[in-house]
């Protein structure tokens, strides 16, 4: 059989007009692609028909002309050859019930928020799959503040899906491959994967890393130690990649250390800003001034640690932040007890074996 290549998507549906999935809807429609942009209030959706602006999320960015958006979940699907997915984490299981009975048959779903489920524990790939089976699931990540992406500022994430043997008997279907294709154009550089699981953890955990990082920086220690908890953070996440079938080296890719060095480089991070706020002795409720802001490692602090106990996978930074954010610990108390901890080999790895830097010396020693 002559080799077919894949081909961009025509038609693809964002569902969330919040300021990442308007971002990509804008990759999408500057490559020319006929993209529905799903907002879930009306008079926003019929602004950013009539003006190509976002005025809510992303005030000063011109968006491209013809992109058409709709509060109308049939009108939003009818047609689509592949749904992205960016509405916060804790909302994905009511969307995916939401958007069941307009979604046409097998259509590539792509998850490009970030999170667990809290309740279950599970990936957000499983919350869809369990929802909307005979769907191929997959997500988009990386290091890509939303704003610097709809001014087309060069970017690169990732696209994974599981790859199954209909790819390599049809790659011109491979969802991975169209969805790429579809992305690519301007500054937006996509790469595919076939490890999700990978891609996903990756994403979870940089958040509640970020937050980290900034009550550090914000109770006023330096830059050697937001370089260490970065470091330790890529560490955590590749136990619970490899924990949950993962590979580790995922984890040094886009959409783990790159995400989480952007997220952890910055107060644009919402995640490094809201860590930076209550690292500074902000009350909770003062922070970004009261206004309601998606700061998806708070609620995956945790799913992540919860998930992370359940399977045995020791993740103290994002246990500290967990902690610090949901039981009341004191920040420098906690952090305290995360420095003076036994001292253990790096890398940590879950096969106990591996991690002896010597057979002589246990796995954790020291004081305390
Ligand atoms: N912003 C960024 O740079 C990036 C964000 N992400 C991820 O994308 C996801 C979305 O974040 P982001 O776009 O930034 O968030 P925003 O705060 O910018 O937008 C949130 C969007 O979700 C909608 N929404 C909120 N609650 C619900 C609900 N219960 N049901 C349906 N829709 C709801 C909001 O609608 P409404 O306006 O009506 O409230 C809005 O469209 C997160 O998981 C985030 O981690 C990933 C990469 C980059
Ligand atoms: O995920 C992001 C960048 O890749 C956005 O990070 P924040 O949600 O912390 O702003």
């Amino acid at each position: 059989m002559p080799y077919t290549p894949p081909q961009p998507l025509r038609r693809l549906t964002v569902l969330g007009a919040g300021s990442w999935g308007t971002a990509l809807a804008s990759v999408l429609g500057r490559n020319g692609h006929d993209v529905r942009l799903w907002a879930r209030r009306p008079a926003l959706a019929e602004r950013i028909t009539a003006t190509s602006r976002n005025d809510d999320y992303l005030a000063d960015v011109d968006l491209p002309g013809g992109l058409i958006a709709t509060s109308d979940l049939n009108a939003a699907l009818t047609g689509t050859e592949a749904v992205l997915m960016v509405t916060p984490s804790a909302t994905l299981r009511a969307m995916c019930q939401a958007i069941k009975p307009h979604l046409p048959e097998a259509v590539p779903i792509a998850l490009a928020c970030k999170g667990v489920e809290r309740r279950s524990g599970y990936l957000l790939s499983e919350v869809v799959s369990e929802e909307l089976p005979g769907h191929p699931v997959g997500a988009v990540s990386g290091p890509t503040f939303a704003r610097e992406t709809a001014l087309d500022h060069p970017t690169a994430a990732t696209v994974a899906f599981p790859f199954s043997y209909r790819d390599r008997l049809a790659p011109e279907k491979s969802p991975a491959a169209r969805l790429a294709l579809s992305l690519s154009g301007g500054g937006f550089r996509p790469y595919v994967s076939d490890d999700l699981v990978g891609v996903e953890v990756g994403g979870a955990v940089k958040n509640v890393i970020a937050i980290a990082c900034g009550m550090m920086s914000g109770a006023g220690f330096a830059e050697n130690t937001r370089a260490a908890l970065i470091t330790r953070g890529i560490d955590e996440m590749k136990l619970l990649a490899q924990a949950l079938g993962g590979k580790r080296e995922t984890v040094t890719g886009l959409s783990g250390a790159g995400d989480l060095t952007l997220t952890c480089s910055s107060t644009t991070s919402r995640n490094m800003s809201l860590g930076y706020q209550l690292g500074q002795g902000t009350p909770r409720p003062s922070c970004f001034e009261g206004r309601p802001v998606v700061v998806e490692g708070e609620v995956n602090a945790v799913s992540v640690t919860d998930l992370a106990h359940r399977i045995g996978v020791p993740m103290p930074i994002c246990e500290t932040v967990n902690a610090v954010l949901h039981k009341g610990a004191d920040l420098q108390e906690a952090f305290n007890a995360l420095w003076t901890r036994p001292i253990e080999a790096e890398p940590y790895a879950l096969d106990l074996s591996l991690a002896h830097p010597s057979p002589d010396l246990p796995l954790q020693f020291g004081v305390n």
